[in-house]
């Protein structure tokens, strides 16, 4: 088990230029294997996600090279073969679940294990995938631990409608659409901005999608796809993850920033906790004069409350990182998680700071902060975003704390620690036995 270290206490200074968004990375790396051509990815981040992939790759026979210092990797599958029976898709990562409608387009066969869960967020659903896959021709049967799937013949256009708007079958629904000769099209599609960065690297490959960023897509599918080169934005995820720590400590950190425009709903959140966040120049930066406080409703009786839903709500995986603040913040706030049933269980841990929170029900949590609160050894649960929210807390503490079980941070943020030494947090990794 790895812990984080942090003798916590001092305001985080300095700048941070975020790396790639790990939601959007993953998928487009699933996706390459639906071309022949070589492909030149830039701003590949060096995390545990991208290795296990990469893995598999190597494992079926595909040329990688990534230099990791400068974050090019170059790809070609030219020679990939896939051998149901002995070849294992990546576990403990949900992204797994997208090398399947390559696997099928091109080898006719996938299997599945079944544990692609990813963080433990409550049920995972692999339902709406199996939908997808069977309305495109693909057969799904359960064989011991995972799902075995077929496609005899080609992939055949379909219209589709989501239960709900699922951001990974959203991009699997893509990944079968641009290899069915034909116009699909899909309802209720996920639209957060890793899709849509998922998208246009299918358009770049020659994947003809209307209506990115909405919740309808359509797919003209069937043209070979081509490789070619591609440059990964920034992280959402990480830009406001930095400046929740500058905010949180005190300090000021600034957050290399070229899509502002992704960030008046979470500028919104932050403001709820006496956080002001100043766009400029390309770089963004969490202001606050005075101690974190949760605003006052001007309707009577309702608390403050960040409600996170499917894209344009609040990101749900964003929701740890301002549980932290909301348990540094005077007053009293309510988060809302409206997408999964078991994200919350965590929370427990917080009162081994000395916080107060409480949780109402499986989607629902109160935070009563501002009180003080001493250093603490917790115990993260296998989320990402929850070990950054624990480790949070714990350097806005005076004090040495330990984050056990902190290592999933390194799923989808490569240099965590070196970045916060960067920024003057006295922070290291540990490994238990
Ligand atoms: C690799 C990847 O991209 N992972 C992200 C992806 O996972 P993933 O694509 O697995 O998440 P989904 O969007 O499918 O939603 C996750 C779960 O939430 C529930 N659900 C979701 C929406 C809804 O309106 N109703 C509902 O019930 C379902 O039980 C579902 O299984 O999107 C999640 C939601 O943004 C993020 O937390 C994950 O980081
Ligand atoms: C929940 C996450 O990832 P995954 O779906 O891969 O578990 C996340 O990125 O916060």
């Amino acid at each position: 088990m790895s812990s984080l270290i942090v003798h916590g206490g001092a305001p985080l200074r300095g700048r941070i230029s975020p790396s790639a968004n790990k939601n959007a990375v993953l998928p487009v790396l699933c996706a390459t294997l639906l071309t022949r051509e070589p492909l030149r990815l830039h701003g590949v981040p060096d995390i545990t996600d991208v290795r296990k992939i990469l893995e598999i790759f190597q494992a079926l026979g595909s040329e990688v090279r990534l230099d990791r210092e400068s974050g090019t990797l170059d790809l070609h599958h030219r020679n990939t073969g896939f051998d149901a029976t002995r070849h294992r898709l990546p576990e403990e990562m949900r992204s797994s679940i997208m090398l399947v409608p390559p696997l099928l387009a091109r080898f006719g066969v996938a299997r599945l294990e079944d544990n692609v869960k990813g963080c433990t967020l409550g049920v995972r659903e692999i339902d709406p995938h199996v939908e997808v896959l069977r309305h495109f021709g693909g057969s799904v049967e359960r064989t011991e631990g995972s799902l075995l799937v077929r496609l005899a013949g080609s992939m055949r256009p379909v219209n589709h409608w989501l239960d709900y708007a699922s951001v990974t079958t959203t991009e699997n629904f893509v990944l079968c659409a641009v290899a069915a000769a034909g116009t699909s099209t899909l309802t209720n599609a996920a639209s957060e901005p890793h899709v849509q960065e998922f998208c246009r690297f299918m358009a770049m490959m020659g994947g003809r999608i209307e209506g990115i960023g909405t919740s309808k897509l359509t797919v003209h599918g069937g043209a070979p796809l081509t490789g070619g080169e591609f440059r990964f934005d920034e992280d959402f995820h990480e830009i406001t993850t930095f400046l929740a720590l500058g905010a949180i400590t005190g300090g000021e950190v600034q957050v290399r920033n070229s899509a502002p425009g992704q960030f008046p709903l979470i500028d919104r959140t932050f403001a709820k906790f006496g956080v002001q966040i100043v766009h400029r120049d390309g770089w963004s930066e969490a202001r606050r004069s005075g101690p974190l406080k949760v605003q006052v409703p001007f309707t009577a009786n309702v608390l403050t409350k960040v409600e996170a839903a499917p894209w344009p709500y609040f990101p749900v995986d964003l929701l740890p990182i301002f549980i932290a603040l909301g348990v540094r913040a005077q007053g009293n706030a309510m988060f809302w998680n409206k997408v999964y049933d078991g994200a919350l269980g965590w929370t427990g841990e917080l009162s081994k700071f000395g916080a107060h929170v409480f949780s109402s029900d499986p989607h629902r949590l109160i935070t009563f902060g501002g009180g003080p609160l001493a250093p603490a050894v917790v115990e993260s649960p296998y989320i990402i975003r929850v070990a950054i929210a624990l480790f949070m807390v714990a350097a806005s503490i005076e004090g040495r704390s330990e984050i056990r079980n902190a290592a999933p941070i390194r799923r989808a943020h490569p240099r965590f620690v070196e970045n916060l030494r960067s920024l003057g947090v006295r922070v290291e990794w540990t490994q238990d036995e």
